[in-house]
């Protein structure tokens, strides 16, 4: 069997050293780090490529763009895939802010996991950005309703509902996500190449929301 690595593994390696040397960077300056990360099935390989460099783990907060409003034991949670595939080993140390709470609905939820986000160092050091294949960015979706809100607020999370979606979600603002020493747009595929060009020559954010993120300046990760 062959070790070499597939291109995703070696994007995935790459992007770990790439916020590896951030986080680092960061933690010259101030006592504590920010860390914000993706859902998804894409960050997979590179959450075990960043759990397993040498950083001061105890030192870095852990938080998410997004997260579908469902219980943590759930397969589609975003904090179980973070706890699962990035918490772990030295990485375990890290502290985890989670974007859920016991209440029933996000927009229940949402004052509480707002205080919690807000009370994090921000700047972050890092924010990275995944996208789906219509557009999507944290839950900055085209069909949310709360789109324009999203966009627009500098509330640090806001209550999203997208007839698209199965369930509730809560996502960072925009205006959140925007505050950040560094970020990365982490993607693969063709599919998704495609969109992203769209996203760059268009002038549409409605349709393509990635487009909130394009104008500033933005570390892109793609391999097929
Ligand atoms: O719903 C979500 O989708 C995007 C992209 O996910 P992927 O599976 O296509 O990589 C992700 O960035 C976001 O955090 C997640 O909640």
């Amino acid at each position: 069997m062959s070790d070499t690595p597939t291109p995703r593994e070696a994007l995935a390696r790459q992007l770990a050293e790439a916020v590896a040397e951030a986080l680092r960077s960061d933690l010259a300056q101030r006592e504590r780090a920010l860390l914000v990360v993706s859902g998804g099935s894409t960050p997979v390989p590179f959450f075990h490529a960043l759990a397993a460099m040498a950083l001061p783990w105890s030192r870095i907060d852990v938080t998410l763009a997004d997260e579908r409003w469902v219980a943590e034991t759930a397969d589609d949670s975003n904090a179980r895939l973070v706890r699962e595939h990035l918490l772990r080993g030295a990485a375990a140390e890290a502290r985890f802010v989670p974007l859920t709470s016991d209440a029933a609905t996000p927009e229940e939820g949402a004052a509480e996991v707002g205080r919690r986000i807000a009370a994090l160092a921000w700047p972050a050091s890092v924010v990275i950005l995944g996208m789906g294949g219509d557009g999507h960015t944290a839950s900055l979706f085209p069909d949310s309703r709360e789109l324009d809100l999203a966009l627009s607020t500098d509330e640090p999370v806001v209550a999203v509902r997208t007839p698209s979606q199965p369930q509730p979600r809560i996502t960072l603002s925009a205006d959140r996500l925007h505050q950040a020493f560094r970020h990365f747009l982490h993607i693969t595929g063709e599919e998704k190449r495609a969109v992203l060009g769209r996203a760059l020559a268009g002038d549409d954010t409605r349709s393509l929301p990635i487009r909130a993120f394009l104008a500033s300046p933005l570390s892109i990760h793609w391999a097929p």
